[in-house]
């Protein structure tokens, strides 16, 4: 039985790129992201994944990075469900802001523990924790049970809604998860055993 979940951020989006906060908001992806989401499906393909289910956000740069892997790996009839519960943490009023602009305003510290941090949201918006409370139900309702089935699962998601899937799939604290990054269009490979917990992590860089 192989019980594979890949997760992949998106590739670089245009508010990536301006350096934005984007939470909620939809802009597209970037030329760099489009080359970014190609090479995820290239590397996916070269080791040989073949999917049996897919999972994205609303969101149009996960959705698109999702298409474009779909395409390198020659599986585009494959099923895909979109939730809303995989969307990027809300940003609340820092959405469209610019990061750096934010540092300025309200000191570095302040704009680190409101990306980083678990459980200090920005303001109007969600706490990775929110996110988490979100996100982690949905994923144990509808990912973990095609995943259980022996299946080889994908999800393409945003930086902060996968951040709480691995914080609950790798038992980090929340501490620890302060420290975790997860890169653009860099497939995480999880196998997990018969109990769920995982077998093993492969994080597949260049
Ligand atoms: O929503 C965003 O701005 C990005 O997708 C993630 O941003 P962060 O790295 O600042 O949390």
């Amino acid at each position: 039985m192989s019980r594979i979940l890949v997760l992949v951020r998106h590739g670089q989006s245009e508010w990536n790129l301006k350096n934005l906060f984007t939470g909620w908001k939809d802009p597209d992806l970037t030329e760099k992201g489009v080359e970014e989401a190609k090479s995820a499906g290239h590397k996916l393909k070269d080791e040989g994944f073949v999917f049996d289910t897919a999972f994205t956000s609303e969101l149009s740069r996960a959705q698109r990075t999702l298409d474009l892997m779909l395409e390198e790996l020659g599986q585009t009839g494959l099923a895909i469900t979109r939730d809303v519960a995989l969307n990027e943490r809300d940003y609340g009023d820092l959405s469209g802001l610019n990061k750096d602009d934010a540092r300025e305003k309200w000191g570095e510290e302040q704009v680190h523990v409101w990306r980083r941090s678990y459980d200090t949201p920005p303001p109007g918006g969600e706490s990775l924790k929110d996110t988490g409370a979100r996100v982690w139900p949905y994923f144990i309702h509808d990912v973990l049970p095609k995943v259980m089935a022996g299946g080889t699962v994908v999800v393409a998601a945003h930086g902060n809604s996968l951040r709480a899937l691995v914080m609950a799939l790798d038992g980090l604290t929340p501490d620890e998860i302060v420290g975790e990054e997860i890169a653009t269009g860099v497939p995480i490979v999880y196998r997990l055993n018969a109990d769920t917990t995982v077998a093993e992590k492969r994080v597949l860089k260049d």
